[in-house]
């Protein structure tokens, strides 16, 4: 039977420190706040919204949700954003990802303020995280990742790492990160051959695919730490990548969907909103 290592005391922790940053500001007369950019209603963004919503308001910070049409054109969702970037009262702005496929997030993430930035989609903070250098905001859901093996002590030096998932808000740069930590890593994908193969032969298993039970008990090695970044929502309920039922006998330590990784993506959310925050009134 896995030990189930739930996100709330990872985020309860990040929280509590938080809430005192920001009484702080507040004494100063700063006025901490996030624009959310959400195009249509996606499940998962809107379960993202939920959980970061009401964490900054825990927190003092307040939460601005500007809702576009999922038709929106590339020219006129470029000027919503460079309002954003303009608006002196905002510090940062999350724009939930994928976006529908007819916006180009090549050429959108070149527009947003780097200084804005609190989720890594500018390339600023794209190479930053690429050379290591923790000037700059990583994406908060594979930070998220990391706290939680750091919070529950998982060793990850010699390890090996397998993720399903290669995009920019997760699997990549979660990939990126457990290398830095010195695990061994091996990225899957759409394209992938025989992928339970390659979950079988990790140590720490990253789903980040957007399939509900995706993972299944053949896919997990005994012992293994297994991580469920997805979010999927079946018939109004949230689950995540990860069969549960099925894993939950082989792992020896597994996350739920929900109250898992979601829980602490929303609180890093929250971290690096103060942080820009702070860097913009120069503190
Ligand atoms: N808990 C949290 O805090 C967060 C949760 N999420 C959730 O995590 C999930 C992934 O998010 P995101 O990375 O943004 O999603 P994307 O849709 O951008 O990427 C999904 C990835 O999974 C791969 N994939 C899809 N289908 C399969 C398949 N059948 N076999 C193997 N690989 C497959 C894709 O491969 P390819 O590249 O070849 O297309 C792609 O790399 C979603 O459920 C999302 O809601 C996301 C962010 C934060
Ligand atoms: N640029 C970008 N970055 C993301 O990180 C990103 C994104 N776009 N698009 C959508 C997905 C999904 N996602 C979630 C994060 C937290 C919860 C969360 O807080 N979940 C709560 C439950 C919330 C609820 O259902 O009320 C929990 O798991 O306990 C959910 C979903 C981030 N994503």
């Amino acid at each position: 039977m896995s030990r189930i290592i739930k996100g709330k005391p990872v985020a309860d922790k990040i929280t509590e420190e938080l809430i005192e940053e920001v009484k702080e500001l507040r004494n100063k007369k700063i006025y901490p706040k996030l624009a959310i950019v959400r195009v249509g209603a996606r499940e998962d963004d809107l379960a993202y919204e939920r959980g970061a919503v009401s964490r900054c308001k825990k927190i003092g910070i307040e939460p601005e949700v500007t809702q576009l049409p999922v038709d929106i054109s590339q020219e006129d969702f470029i000027k919503e954003l460079r309002k954003l970037n303009e608006d002196n009262s905002v510090h940062g702005i999350l724009i939930f990802r994928p976006l529908p496929k007819h916006l180009d997030e090549t050429v959108i993430k070149y527009e947003i303020n780097p200084e804005k930035d609190i989720d890594c989609f500018s390339p600023v903070n794209e190479g930053k995280l690429y050379e290591g250098d923790d000037s700059g905001f990583p994406p908060c859901t594979p930070k998220a990742v990391m706290e939680i093996l750091k919070f529950y002590d998982v060793e990850i030096k010699g390890k090996n790492a397998t993720i399903i998932g290669r995009s920019n808000v997760v699997g990549k740069p979660v990939a990126l990160m457990l290398l830095n930590e010195n695990a061994t890593i091996k990225i899957c994908h759409s394209k992938t051959k025989d992928i339970a193969k390659a979950t079988r032969e990790a140590d720490i298993l990253v789903a980040a695919v957007g399939r509900a039970n995706f993972v299944k008990e053949d896919f997990v090695k005994d012992g293994s730490v297994v991580i469920d970044v997805g979010i999927n929502v079946i018939d109004g309920k949230v689950c995540g990548d990860v069969d549960f039922d099925e894993v939950k006998n082989k792992a020896a330590l597994i996350t739920p969907v929900p109250r898992g990784v979601g829980s602490v993506t929303t609180s890093i959310l929250a971290k690096h909103l103060v942080k820009a925050c702070k860097m913009q009134n120069n503190i």
